[in-house]
C-alpha cells in the first residue's frame, strides 16, 4: 500500500521552506525515536537549498541527533567535488554542512574527478546504497520541474523509465548540466515519506499533473509514492486554482 498524494498549500516560498524544515525536523526526531538511524534522500534545485537554510536557522534543529542521520542525494549533477553547481555543494552552503552530520554518513555521488564516467559513478553509488540495505528511506525530498521531472528523471527522456537499477547515468539532460546521476523510480518509490517541494507559477501544470496521477510521459513526480505519506508541499503561486 502507498499513501495517496495530499496537497498542502503555504502562502509563499519562504513559509513553504520554513514549514517543510519544521516537518523534516519532526520526521527525523520521530524516526530516531524508533530506529537507530534516519535515512534521507535530498534534492537539488532552489527548494533543496531553501529547506536546509530554514533547518539551519531553526532552533528546533537542536532536537535532532544529527550523528544518527544518513544522507544521500536523489540526483547529482556530474561535476567535480566542490563544484558550485553540484547539488551537494549547494545544500552544504545553505546549511547542511553546519548541522553536525558524520562525514561517513554523507553519501555523495562521485563526479568526474573521482570516477571514470557517469555510468561508473552510478554503479558505485548503487553499490553503496545496497551496502546500507536501502530502499528504506525515511524521507525523500523532491523538487519538481515545470516539465514534471524529479531528481534527473525527465518525462520523454529514455533514461527515465529504466528498470532493474538503483542508480543510473543520465546524458543530454534537458536541464543543465547535461550529465547527471539519478536514482530510479524503483529506488525511491515506497519510501516511508515522499515530499514534493514546489514553488512558483511556472509549476502549476506540474502540480496538476502530479496530483492527477498522470503517466510518465507527462509527470515523473506522479510515479513515486510514499508508504505513509505522499505530500505536495506547495506555495500559493504553484497551487493555482487548487
Ligand atoms: O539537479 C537538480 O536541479 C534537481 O535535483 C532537480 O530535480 C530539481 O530539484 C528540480 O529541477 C526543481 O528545481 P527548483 O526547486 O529549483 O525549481
Amino acid at each position: 500500500m502507498t499513501a495517496p498524494a495530499r496537497l498542502l498549500i503555504h502562502p509563499d516560498k519562504r513559509s513553504l521552506a520554513a514549514a517543510a524544515a519544521a516537518r523534516l525536523i519532526t520526521a527525523i526526531v520521530d524516526t530516531l525515536a524508533v530506529k537507530p538511524e534516519a535515512q534521507l534522500a535530498l534534492t537539488g534545485g532552489s527548494m533543496g537549498s531553501d529547506v536546509w537554510r530554514a533547518v539551519a536557522a531553526s532552533p528546533a534543529r537542536g532536537a535532532v541527533d544529527w550523528s544518527r542521520v544518513r544522507v544521500w542525494w536523489g540526483d547529482e549533477r556530474y561535476l567535480p567535488a566542490g563544484d558550485p553547481d553540484r547539488n551537494d555543494t549547494q545544500n552544504d552552503a545553505a546549511g547542511l554542512a553546519e548541522l553536525g552530520l558524520v562525514p561517513d554518513n554523507v553519501h555523495r555521488v562521485a563526479g568526474p574527478d573521482t570516477s571514470e564516467s557517469a555510468e561508473a559513478s552510478a554503479a558505485a553509488y548503487a553499490e553503496t546504497i545496497r551496502t546500507f540495505g536501502q530502499h528504506e528511506w525515511d524521507v525523500v525530498l523532491f523538487g519538481v520541474g515545470p516539465d514534471g521531472h524529479i531528481a534527473s528523471l525527465f518525462p520523454g527522456h529514455p533514461a527515465q523509465l529504466t528498470t532493474g537499477e538503483i542508480a543510473i547515468a543520465v546524458h543530454d539532460s534537458p536541464k543543465p548540466p547535461p550529465t547527471r546521476v539519478s536514482l530510479t523510480f524503483e529506488c525511491v518509490d515506497r519510501a516511508q515519506r515522499v515530499w514534493f517541494l514546489v514553488a512558483g507559477e511556472d509549476k502549476r501544470q506540474a502540480v496538476v499533473d502530479g496530483l492527477a496521477g498522470a503517466g510518465p510521459s507527462v509527470s515523473s513526480a506522479a510515479q513515486v509514492h510514499g508508504v505513509s505519506e505522499t505530500l505536495w508541499l506547495v506555495d500559493a503561486a504553484a497551487a493555482g486554482d487548487h
